[in-house]
């Protein structure tokens, strides 16, 4: 299967570099120091101890989708419309295309531009870039895809790659809830710029992150979607996994960079405006991350 990756950062290069290192043909592309470093070493990758080197081809140019079978997105949700308008002259006609993103509509804004299915994915992965073309795998890597015609056989291909992916019939609860996660943990993880485990032990966190969980609940519920019973339990229970963890909303602060949080409380917010519920907690989780974002704009 020939494959290529839209946006070569910590997830594209985990996920590529895995695909790659199972045999598949594998185009990566990203951004000028990332691609000059995978032209010259391939993806570096670094997990359970290892390093392996996957080949792939690397470029900046959309045109890198042009003969691929399964086209990877893995931009952040910010840079999805402009990521797949670049590549959407490009894409072969019978092309599958998979979202490897966070969120709950980055597929249905790609199909919007595409004009054809994407699979939406929930992806349950920790990885970092360390340097130009270089990741480290922190933890966990597998995937739920929606379904589709090509999902079973996109399954088996990941699955041989020593990606765990299962299809489900219901990838709508399951985005929504990590989306719920994300709800919880990134925003105040990025106010107190504490990891997790510390984080959750502050007094009155719980109960704001329990109030999270409830409005997210409410909103999902509104849009058609019943979340899991024990959606509280999986929410508090991330800290006890990942207890030296921090967000991914406080790390994009940390270096200075536009977070996603548009898309995770944000999208709460938006979304609870159109069914006229109130979702206090998340509106002011977004504010709060708003108001770091802006400070840094300021001191930039
Ligand atoms: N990292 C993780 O462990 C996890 C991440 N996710 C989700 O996966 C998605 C990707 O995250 P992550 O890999 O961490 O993000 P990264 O920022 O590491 O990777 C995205 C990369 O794509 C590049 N890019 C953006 N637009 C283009 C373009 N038009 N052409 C070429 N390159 C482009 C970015 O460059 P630049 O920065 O210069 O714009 C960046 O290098 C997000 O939705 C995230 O929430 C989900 C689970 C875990
Ligand atoms: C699951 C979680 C909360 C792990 O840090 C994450 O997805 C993020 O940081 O964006």
């Amino acid at each position: 299967m020939k494959i290529a990756v839209m946006g070569a950062g910590a997830v594209g290069c985990y996920y590529g570099a895995m695909l790659a290192l199972a045999g598949h043909p594998v185009t990566m592309i990203g951004r000028q120091a990332h691609a000059t470093a995978m032209a010259s070493n391939g993806v570096i990758l670094l997990k359970a101890g290892e390093t392996h080197r996957a080949p792939v081809q690397a470029t900046t140019e959309p045109s890198g989708v042009a003969d691929a079978d399964l086209v990877l997105i893995s931009v952040k949700s910010d840079d999805t419309v402009a990521a797949a308008e670049a590549i959407a002259p490009y894409l072969k006609s019978d092309s599958r295309i998979l979202s490897l993103q966070n969120g709950v509509d980055n597929a249905e804004r790609l199909e919007a531009v595409f004009g054809r299915a994407v699979i939406p994915a929930a992806v349950y992965v920790a990885v970092e870039t360390v340097a130009a073309g270089k990741v480290r795998h922190n933890g966990r890597g597998e995937l739920v895809i929606g379904t589709g015609p090509a999902s079973a056989e996109l399954a088996r291909t990941f699955a041989q790659a020593g990606i765990p992916t299962d299809v489900s019939e219901n990838v709508a609860a399951v985005l929504w809830t990590k989306l719920t996660v994300n709800c919880a943990y990134n925003a105040l993880c990025a106010i107190g710029q504490l990891p997790y485990g510390p984080m959750v032990s502050v007094n009155g966190v719980a109960e704001v992150m329990t109030d999270v969980v409830k409005e997210c609940r409410a909103v999902a519920q509104a849009a058609g979607i019943s979340l899991p019973d024990n959606l509280i339990g999986t929410v508090m229970g991330l800290a006890a996994a990942m207890p030296s963890q921090f967000s991914s909303t406080a790390q994009d602060l940390q270096r200075r960079k536009k977070t996603e949080i548009e898309h995770l409380n944000g999208y709460v917010v938006r979304t609870a405006e159109k069914f006229g519920l109130s979702v206090p907690a998340n509106r002011t989780l977004l504010a709060c991350v708003r108001l770091l974002e802006e400070a840094n704009r300021r001191t930039a």
